[in-house]
């Protein structure tokens, strides 16, 4: 229904009439419009009724209140008049003078009071001739009051009398007149309200039978319009609940019934449309099951209480062993002879619902059976040869996995999800002393606890521990780990891990063997596994723990120890010998402490103390005496006797330190002292010492910028062939030109880069240049280049040397490789495979600096040197020393003898130029030719040598 506002706002566009036809177009607009007009009537009628009320209320206003008072008044003013006349009469007849006033006074209050009455009659008067009336009979009393002024106290003749009551009866007739026409009014407005009371019944029983009549019609005319539409839809609405769609609904109007009408035709449409929706979808479900009945890998059949096959898929005709449409419309009983028909008909016997066959074929069919409500069944028919072969296999699988479970050799519970056991195996019961069979599947582990508790024949309380550490470990649902001892030694190792399905699975392993070793490799570990002392791991926790305590107050001292000679007693007696030394020194090392000293091998010969003790110096200094002394007896060792000393370096804490590591390093530096010193000695580090060490680290800081800062360069110094008077070859050799240092020299550097590591990145493009340089030269002169022993750490040697001949284009047998003693100390059999490699690729291998070590004779014989290089010092000691001489001389006979070039180094005078000549020396390289000269002089150096030959 339209709003009031907006049917007010319809009302100001569209004008009334339209608007009432939209109203009145909706039942509830009808509905509105009836009412309105019957209260509209109401309203006629009560408002005439009011208006009539209203007029005959004031009628009898004016006839009683108007009227009534007017007479009243009226006859008010006449006794006044009365009483004036009176009063007048007593003042003429008294003798009191007194008496006189008081009458007079009163005659003038009474025609005060006179005027006064006759004023509101006057004023209550309803017409004009009564208003006419009263307002004479005021004047002819006051014709009157002049009257008897005038007759004032003269003589009271009987003139006087007449002339005063001729006036008087004015007044009086006056009076009467207005009283009457007063009375007269009065009558007329009752007449007029008679009148009109009895018109206004009239009226009103006019309207209000016409109002009825009205309300009549309005109620006929809205039934008509409601409840004939609410009967026709009330009728179609049953006829479709009744299932009749196809009853016609009728049209309707713009109305509510019109819209509810029509929302029924929709429902109807619908409900038609929804059935028709179900009805297809049923039918193609039907469709689907048809489908899936035939399509299905089960053969399926439905048959009547007499065995009719009435409906029956493929898969069944070919279980059966018949063509499809042979079974169709069939009897199962025709099909006799076939497992499956058979079984059905025995089934149906029998009451059973599912049975296993094995047909004669091989094949296991599956055929459940379930009867139907006519007393036919339904028949389920599966090929489960597969599954039968997989339940063999699995049957199989599980007799396997019984038998690996058996013969597993840990201990193993399987428990579900809630925990109870699932699987467990012998070796468990065994492990936990129960038989074998006494635990059960469901069993939670403190059930088993309370079996082994009971029953264990080993009862050992720890196992029974174990458990319940273990069912705590359950209850948390935590997977994990535990070690524990049970039976006395036996360590078992208890594994618990989660399961796919939510279980858990536990092993038991008895690990006793792998605990026992693992102990022996942790003491191995802190152990040198040769001497049975500490090893340096033990040594640095004892030190960082001495070093802790430093903050007690209670000081400490280290001790580094060295042997002399040890190289040496190795290499002359091998490396057997080598050990048992060792294992001497440490017994004799370990005699000589108290229990509260540590003593460690910190590798090869280097052993280290940590002493506690109230006086630090002082102890050390014993000690280190005694240890001296103690190294003064020989060492009897497989049969050979041999003597070595020990150099030992002291540093204190905290007086150097309260660093380990700055401790140990002053040790070092002061065993370094003390070897210095002569061997078989002690020192005490000292700031020198340190100031040393600054120095170096300052050193080595440069050195590692030198490459990049440019301030390395290699010179090169001629080697000459002594028969041909030629250079043969140039020796690479480094050096370090420092902007503050000035020239650094290598026998200064080359070490320090030795044990810093930076030798590798320097030796490399040393070899780099020489070789760049080299391949410049003439094509008969070689280029040696030193290379160090830390080079030969790794392989890396041999691809600096293979990069250097390519990039620079020299070929290999061009490059001679310059190698000390020092090299093949080392990992000798590593060494010399990379020494093969070298040679293989063609480069020249010289023995350096020979005769200064003590095993070059036997180092030549491990290896096919090119070339061997006497030391300098022995050229020197030429004119000095025989033994000089000789070494010479044999050196060169070796030399030939072996096939190998030998060139003698540190040539400064003709002289010594001249007898290694004789002697048979190939070449020779000193400053009598040439000093290092770098390599942009070399050429001309070659022309002035080859100038000097000539
Ligand atoms: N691994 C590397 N070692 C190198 C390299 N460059 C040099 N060195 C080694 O440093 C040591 C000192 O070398 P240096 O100061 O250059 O001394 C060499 C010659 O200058 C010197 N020499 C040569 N002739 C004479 C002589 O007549 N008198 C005399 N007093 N000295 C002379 O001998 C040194 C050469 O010795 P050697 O190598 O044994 O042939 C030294 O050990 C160098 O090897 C480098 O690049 N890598």
């Amino acid at each position: 229904m339209p709003s009031y506002r907006s049917l007010f706002s319809d009302l100001c566009r569209r004008g009334p009439v339209r608007m009432l036809w939209r109203v009145g177009g909706t039942i509830r607009g009808r509905i509105f419009l009836a009412s309105l007009m019957l209260s509209a009537i109401t309203a006629i009628l009560g408002g005439y009724a009011a208006i009539g009320i209203a007029t005959t209320g004031q009628l009898a206003d004016k006839t009683y209140d108007r009227s009534l008072m007017s007479i009243n008044y009226a006859r008010a003013a006449s006794a006044d008049f009365a009483a004036i006349q009176a009063a007048v009469a007593r003042a003429r007849l008294a003798t009191d003078p007194g008496e006189r006033r008081a009458q007079e006074a009163r005659v003038n209050a009474l025609v005060q009071s006179f005027e006064e009455d006759l004023a509101i009659a006057e004023e209550r008067a309803q017409s004009t001739r009564a208003a006419a009336e009263s307002a004479a009979a005021k004047e002819a009393l006051s014709h009157w009051l002049a009257a008897r002024r005038e007759f004032g106290t003269g003589p009271q003749t009987a003139d006087v009398w007449q002339a005063l009551d001729a006036h008087a009866s004015v007044v009086e007739q006056h009076i009467d007149l207005l009283i009457n026409f007063t009375a007269g009014d009065g009558f007329s407005y009752r007449q007029a309200a008679r009148a009109l009371v009895a018109r206004d019944v009239r009226l009103s029983m006019a309207a209000t039978v016409f109002a009825i009549l009205l309300s009549g019609i309005i109620a006929f005319l809205l039934s008509r319009q409601i409840v004939r539409p609410v009967a026709e839809a009330s009728a179609v609405a049953t006829r479709i609940a009744a299932g009749d769609l196809a009853v016609p609904v009728p049209e309707g109007g713009a109305d509510e019934f019109g819209a509810l009408l029509r929302a029924m035709d929709g429902m109807r449409s619908n409900i038609r449309a929804m059935m028709q929706e179900e009805v297809s979808q049923r039918r193609s479900a039907q469709g689907l099951l048809a489908d899936a009945v035939q399509g299905s890998n089960e053969g399926i059949v439905v048959a009547d209480a007499g065995g009719r096959i009435v409906m029956a898929n493929a898969r069944f005709a070919d279980l059966l062993g018949l063509e499809p449409e042979k079974v169709a419309g069939g009897n199962i009983a025709d099909a006799r002879g076939s497992v499956l028909a058979d079984t059905l008909i025995a089934m149906r016997a029998n009451g059973t619902s599912a049975v296993e066959r094995h047909a004669a074929d091989g094949r296991w069919l599956r055929i459940s059976r379930s009867p139907t409500r006519d007393g036919g069944f339904v028949a389920v028919c599966s090929d489960i040869s597969r599954l039968k072969k997989q339940e063999d296999q699995l049957k199989r699988s599980n007799l396997q996995l019984d038998a690996a479970l058996s013969n597993m050799l840990q201990g193993l519970c399987l428990f579900d999800a809630e925990g109870g056991l699932l699987v467990h195996n012998r070796r468990f019961c065994d492990m936990f002393g129960i038989e074998y069979g006494t635990l059960h599947p469901g069993m939670r582990l403190r059930a088993i606890s309370s079996v082994v508790a009971a029953g264990s024949a080993f009862d050992d309380a720890r196992a029974l521990d174990l458990l319940l550490e273990q069912e705590d470990l359950l209850r948390a649902g935590a997977s994990g780990a535990l070690c524990r001892t049970i039976r006395g030694d036996m360590v078992v190792s208890v594994r618990q891990q989660p399961t796919a399905e939510g279980g858990w699975i536990a092993t038991y392993e008895d690990v006793t063997q792998r605990f026992e070793a693992e102990a022996r490799i942790i003491t191995m570990a802190r152990r040198d596994a040769l001497t049975g002392l500490a090893n340096r791991m033990v040594f640095s926790e004892r030190l960082e723990d001495a070093a802790a305590r430093l903050e007690n107050g209670s000081g400490f001292a280290i001790l580094c120890l060295d042997l002399d000679r040890f190289k040496e007693v190795n290499d002359t007696f091998g490396h057997p010998v080598g050990d048992a030394l060792l294992r001497g020194v440490a017994e004799r090392l370990q005699s000589c402490l108290r229990e509260t000293d540590l003593l460690a091998r910190l590798g090869g010969d280097e052993f280290a103390i940590v002493q506690s003790g109230p006086c630090p110096r002082e102890d050390a200094v014993a000690l280190a005496t005694r240890l001296i002394e103690m190294f003064e007896q020989p060492f009897h060792l497989e049969d050979q006797v041999v003597a070595v000393g020990v150099s030992v370096g002291i540093s204190l804490a905290p007086e150097h330190g309260s660093d380990p590591d700055t401790l140990l390093k002053c040790a070092d530096l002061a065993l370094y002292r003390a070897k210095g010193g002569g061997r078989g000695g002690w020192s005490f580090f000292d700031e020198e010492m340190d100031l040393e060490l600054r120095k170096r680290r300052a050193l080595e800081n440069d050195l590692r910028l030198a490459i990049a800062h440019g301030e390395l360069e290699v010179y090169f110094q001629p080697i000459v062939n002594l028969a041909h008077h030629r250079v043969s070859c140039c020796e690479a050799l480094l050096r370090w030109k420092h902007p503050e240092r000035g020239y650094v020299s290598p026998a200064e550097f080359i070490p320090l880069a030795e044990e810093t590591g930076a030798i590798g990145a320097i030796g490399e493009w040393v070899l780099r240049r020489a070789c760049r340089e080299a391949a410049s030269w003439p094509d008969g002169i070689g280029v040696a280049v030193n290379v160090s022993a830390a080079q030969f750490r790794n392989a890396a040697v041999v691809r600096a040397v293979m990069e250097a001949l390519t990039e620079s284009g020299l070929p290999a047998y061009r490059l001679e490789l310059e190698i000390t003693e020092s090299v093949l100390l080392t990992d000798n059999v590593a060494t010399l495979a990379t020494l093969h490699t070298l040679k293989r690729l063609g480069v020249r291998v010289a023995m350096d600096d020979f005769g200064t070590g003590y095993s070059s004779l036997s180092y030549l014989q491990s290896f096919p040197f090119d070339k061997i290089k006497i030391d300098q010092s022995f050229v020197r000691n030429l004119d000095i020393t025989a033994s000089s001489r000789l070494i010479v001389r044999s050196v060169v006979g070796l030399g030939r003898s072996l096939g190998m070039t030998v060139t003698a180094e540190g040539i400064e005078t003709e002289a010594q130029m001249e007898h290694l000549r004789l002697e048979g020396c190939d070449e020779a390289q000193g400053y009598l030719f040439s000093r290092p000269v770098p390599a942009a002089g070399i050429h001309a150096l070659f022309d002035r040598l080859r100038r000097q030959a000539a």
